[in-house]
């Protein structure tokens, strides 16, 4: 039964629903909570917020916030949270107030007391939603295990000359920097035990390296070898087919190198494609639940798996538990970049120690003995047992310049270095208008810049001068063609509302375009049409995040097909069979991890929100392959975005450390 009290909440929370402030699952989950039991005004308005944090990734909520700290993650002005607080008679004054409030309540289960399978769950400091604790112990216990597991450095019969031998051979080369070689080091530390994480920026070599570990894997199985199973997946479809072909180039140059010992073009090739994570585990249409879970696990030996900062706590959690006790899992991704869509931040809580190393001394001494480096000494420490199987590289190969710099600048916070490396003459590879106007966002679509021209219109001019005849492989050819010369420029908002937002920015594009005589707009569905599919849809075979072109369809006159890129392939589905997408000219900088593109244009909007962070304008800068864009109409939003940090509030650190 709900007290009068609540139910004047429960009507003020409806208000602050419609005003766009809550979601309104978080006004029903509150609501649903309120049935349950006993409720008060104070416990609604906790679920209330815990289920409003959880929509923007934090995976728990931490009592302390409830003072105020609560109102910055969510973006409210001041007067909206005072607004709520003072609406709630009994809101408790601190941490341990709150605790003892929700403690006592019927709906909630304090971590030690008699478990009812109540759906919220107090642990500490942390009030859960009840998955979300179980997938934060699930993964804490099960990647401790794998770090803690039987690793090869206690293991008196290892192989530690044989490691070393191979090491060697496959790292020739001293470091250029003059620094120890990280990368030879991370493929020592993987090939230790059950657990390797890879973490470094764009270029540092994280595949490269995984190819080596690959081959160094390959070798120490010795007999065993022809039987390994080595998968590859990724978050998207586009990070993992760009996972596979960046393995395959590497193996192949690889296999020059070292062919005449280890057939290694021949075991590679037993590797299969790369798979998405819904894929590879099985993921089936309206459930949640996976076909491989604990009771059903992977048939695998090695598993690498790539862009792991996009992988959310519950995927985290389902891949665990699917990975059999004595398989490899080796976690490659970039843990500055924004963290996962959904809840959880689960690649920086395990890479929290990378950047100090925490390296102990058995794990130094092993390093010594398998690789013959000594790690300095400042990166020596007593961090726990994830950071002793993780391993930072910190050179860029690819990544050097005017882009790389900016890069630099913005991950460390340092607003006044951003906007000099802005304003240094760049070669034309960097670019920046401010204060923008969204018509030179128009112009950029339309034609590029001067330094880096072509924009949509490269794509655009080959749609017009038409497809070859016929219908078959010439014609696919073509749209090959187009989606590469399509994927050349791309345009990344960090908003998706007004007009510095996705759904603004695609409209008046798609405008500018054909004013331009480069599109015939007719309707949803015309010739040229960029989109990008916004929910999985088993039935035509679409995942969230892929990106297609619309062309005519070959054999239908009239009809029109989106055609995905897939690895070397392309495949098609009839436009009107594609439920849940949108024009993709401009989207998110969420939706773009996983992808580069050689002109990446950043637009920031014209208001600071609580979302927009370093680790955002980070991810849209480091998506620039050749040629960086910045558009800010007004410069503060760029400084207070690279001042703020992501802070998702989770229990998982906490968790590995002890
Ligand atoms: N030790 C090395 N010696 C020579 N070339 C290297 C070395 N390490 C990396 N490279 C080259 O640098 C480039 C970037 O490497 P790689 O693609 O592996 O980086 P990455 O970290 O996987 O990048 P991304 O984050 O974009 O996926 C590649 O061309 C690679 O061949």
């Amino acid at each position: 039964m709900l007290t009068s009290r609540s139910e004047a909440l429960l009507a003020q929370l409806d208000v602050l629903t419609e005003a766009g402030h809550l979601r309104r699952l978080s006004g029903t989950f509150a609501r649903f909570i309120g049935t349950l039991g006993q409720d008060t005004a104070p416990l609604l308005a906790a679920c209330v917020l815990l289920a409003e944090l959880e929509g923007r990734g934090h995976s728990c909520m931490k009592l302390d916030d409830l003072s105020g700290a609560v109102s910055t993650q969510l973006g409210w002005q001041p007067d909206l949270w005072r607004g709520l607080r003072d609406s709630v008679a009994g809101w408790p004054q601190d941490g341990a107030g709150w605790r003892k409030l929700l403690a006592a309540s019927e709906q909630v289960w304090a971590v030690g007391d008699l478990d009812f399978d109540q759906p919220l769950v107090l642990d500490g400091e942390r009030l859960y939603l009840r998955r979300y604790w179980r997938d934060e112990k699930l993964v804490a216990l099960a990647v401790r295990q794998r770090a803690l597991g039987e690793l090869l450095a206690g293991d008196a019969s290892a192989d530690i000359a044989g490691i070393r031998r191979w090491l060697d051979l496959l790292f020739p080369h001293a470091s250029r920097g003059g620094g120890p070689d990280w990368q030879k080091i991370a493929c020592a530390v993987a090939v230790r035990g059950k657990l390797g994480i890879i973490t470094g920026g764009p270029g540092t070599g994280k595949t490269y390296t995984v190819a080596r570990l690959l081959a160094l894997l390959f070798a120490s199985a010795g007999n065993g070898r022809d039987n390994l199973r080595v998968a590859l997946a990724a978050p998207t479809g586009k990070a993992a087919a760009r996972l596979k072909q960046s393995i395959d180039t590497a193996l192949e140059e690889l296999d020059q190198k070292v062919g005449a010992e280890l057939p290694l073009r021949e075991l590679a090739g037993r590797m299969g494609a790369a798979r998405t994570l819904h894929s590879l585990l099985g993921a089936r249409p309206d459930t949640r639940a996976f076909r491989h879970h604990a009771g059903n696990q992977l048939e695998v030996d090695v598993l690498i798996v790539d862009e792991a900062s996009m992988i959310h706590l519950e995927m985290m959690a389902a891949l665990l538990a699917a990975l059999p006790p004595q398989a490899t899992l080796i976690l490659l991704g970039d843990k500055d970049q924004l963290a996962s869509v959904e809840a959880g931040a689960v690649l920086g809580d395990l890479c929290f120690d990378a950047e100090a190393g925490g390296y102990h001394a058995e794990t130094l001494s092993y390093v010594r003995d398998a690789s013959g480096i000594s790690i300095p000494d400042e990166y020596a420490g007593q961090a726990g047992p994830i950071a002793q199987q993780t391993v930072m590289l910190r050179e860029s190969r690819r990544f050097g310049g005017p882009i790389g710099a900016l890069a630099l600048a913005v991950n460390r916070g340092d607003g006044a270095a951003t906007v000099q490396v802005l304003r240094q003459p760049s070669d034309g590879k960097l670019a920046w208008t401010d204060p923008a106007l969204p018509a030179d966002a128009l112009q950029l679509a339309l034609a590029g810049r001067d330094g880096a021209p072509g924009g949509y219109s490269r794509y655009l001019q080959l749609l017009r001068a038409g497809a070859p005849e016929g219908e078959g492989a010439a014609y696919l050819d073509w749209v090959k063609t187009l989606i590469v010369a399509f994927e050349r420029f791309r345009i990344l908002c960090a908003v998706r509302d007004g007009e510095w937002g996705v759904q603004g920015l695609n409209e008046a594009i798609e405008q500018r375009l054909q004013s331009a005589g480069l599109l015939r707009r007719y309707g949803e569905w015309y010739a040229g049409r960029p989109v990008m599919v916004t929910r999985n849809d088993y039935a035509t075979g679409v995942f969230n995040g892929d990106i297609g072109l619309t062309l005519p369809d070959p054999l239908r006159p009239g009809a029109m097909r989106v055609y995905f890129s897939d690895g070397d392939a392309v495949r098609s589905v009839l436009a009107t069979r594609l439920r849940n997408v949108e024009t993709a000219f401009a989207m998110t900088v969420h939706k773009s991890q996983g992808s580069e593109f050689e002109h990446t244009v950043l637009v920031l909007p014209r208001e600071s929100n609580g979302t927009l962070a370093r680790e955002l304008v980070y991810t849209g800068i480091t998506r620039a392959r050749e040629y960086f864009t910045l558009l800010t109409p007004n410069q503060q939003v760029l400084l207070d975005a690279i001042a703020q940090r992501t802070q998702r509030a989770s229990g998982l650190r906490a968790l590995l450390t002890v």
